[in-house]
C-alpha cells in the first residue's frame, strides 16, 4: 500500500464541452497491470473527491475495485476514520472493512448513509448501470439508496453508451431459490429473455448462492430492449419470487472511470463529463 500522497486532483482546465482536470498519478511505482491501474486511479479519485472530513457513515461496495477505494480510505489516516463507521455491501466489503483496521457497522444501525462507492459491471451515458457480477446487487441497492451521495468507481471496460455493450451474461436478478424456475419461464416466455440462466457455481456443485441465501439468474436482453434499463428492470422486479434486480437507474451521483492512458473520466448526473489527466 502506499503512503498518503497530497489530494490527487489539480484545478480544472475547461476546455469546449469536457472539463479537464489535472492530477498526481499515485501509482508509478507500483507494479499494477494498466487494467488494475486504472481501477486504482478511479477509486483514488472518487475516494479524494467525495469521502468529506465531516463524513461519519460510509458505505463500502463489492467487486475488484473497491479494494483500491479502501486502500485510500486507510490512508487518509487512523484519525480520520476513528469516528468514521463503514457499511458492507457483502461478506467480501465486510471482510475488507474488518482486515482494514476500519470500524464495522451495519445498515439497520444506520439507515442513512453519508457516501457510498461502489464498483459496476457497466455505466451507461445517464448513469444507468448493471451491478450484481458479484450477486451483491440487493444489498448494494440498498446502501446507494440509504446513501446521499452514490459513487460508482470502475476501468474503461465499463464506460459504455448503453448497457449490454461489453457486458453480455445479462442482468443479475436475485430470486428466492424456491421460485427460481418459476422465474426464469417468466424470462423466457413473458420478459423477452429467452437465454436467461441460472448462475452456476465454479468451485462447487450446483447454483451461485448471495450472501442472502437466494439463487441468481442472469436474463440477457437484445441491444433494443437494454436502450430502456428502467423497463426492464421495473418488468423484472414486478415478478413474483425476484428480490431484486441488478439494475440501478438514476441512482449514482457521478461514474468514475480509470482509463489505459492513466487519465480518469468523470460522468455526472448532470451530463457533465469530466476528464482527469494524470501530470507526471
Ligand atoms: O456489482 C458488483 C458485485 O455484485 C460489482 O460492483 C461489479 O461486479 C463490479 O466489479 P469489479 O469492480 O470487479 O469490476
Amino acid at each position: 500500500m502506499n503512503s498518503p500522497t497530497a489530494p490527487l486532483i489539480r484545478p480544472i482546465v475547461q476546455t469546449r464541452d469536457i472539463q479537464t482536470t489535472k492530477l498526481v498519478s499515485p501509482i508509478k511505482d507500483q507494479n499494477l497491470t494498466v487494467l488494475e491501474r486504472s481501477k486504482q486511479l478511479a477509486a483514488w479519485t472518487a475516494v479524494d473527491q467525495h469521502v468529506k472530513p465531516e463524513h461519519r457513515v460510509i458505505g463500502i461496495g463489492s467487486g475488484s475495485t473497491v479494494p483500491y477505494v479502501v486502500e485510500r480510505i486507510v490512508q487518509l489516516g487512523a484519525e480520520a476514520n476513528e469516528e468514521r463507521v463503514f457499511i458492507p455491501t457483502g461478506f467480501q466489503s465486510k471482510q475488507l472493512i474488518v482486515e482494514s483496521g476500519l470500524n464495522l457497522g451495519d445498515v439497520d444501525q444506520f439507515p442513512t448513509i453519508d457516501v457510498t462507492l461502489d464498483g459496476a459491471d457497466e455505466v451507461d451515458r445517464e448513469l444507468n448501470c448493471i451491478k450484481g457480477g458479484g450477486a451483491c446487487h440487493l444489498r448494494e441497492k440498498v446502501l446507494a439508496e440509504a446513501a446521499n451521495t452514490f459513487i460508482l468507481v470502475a476501468d474503461y471496460r465499463k464506460n459504455v453508451e448503453h448497457l449490454g455493450t461489453t457486458f453480455k451474461q445479462g442482468v443479475p436478478i436475485e430470486v428466492v431459490p424456491f421460485a427460481y424456475a418459476k422465474v426464469l419461464q417468466n424470462l423466457h416466455h413473458i420478459i423477452g429473455s429467452p437465454e436467461a440462466s441460472l448462475r452456476m457455481a465454479v468451485k462447487k456443485a450446483g447454483p451461485v448462492v448471495s450472501d442472502n441465501g437466494n439463487f441468481i439468474i442472469d436474463a440477457p436482453f437484445d441491444q433494443e430492449k437494454m436502450k430502456d434499463p428502467f423497463t426492464i428492470m421495473a418488468q423484472i422486479k414486478m415478478l413474483t419470487g425476484v428480490v431484486e434486480v441488478g439494475v440501478f437507474c438514476h441512482m449514482a451521483k457521478a461514474a468514475y472511470f480509470g482509463n489505459q492512458d492513466g487519465s480518469v473520466t468523470i460522468k455526472w448526473n448532470d451530463g457533465r463529463i469530466e476528464q482527469v489527466v494524470a501530470s507526471q
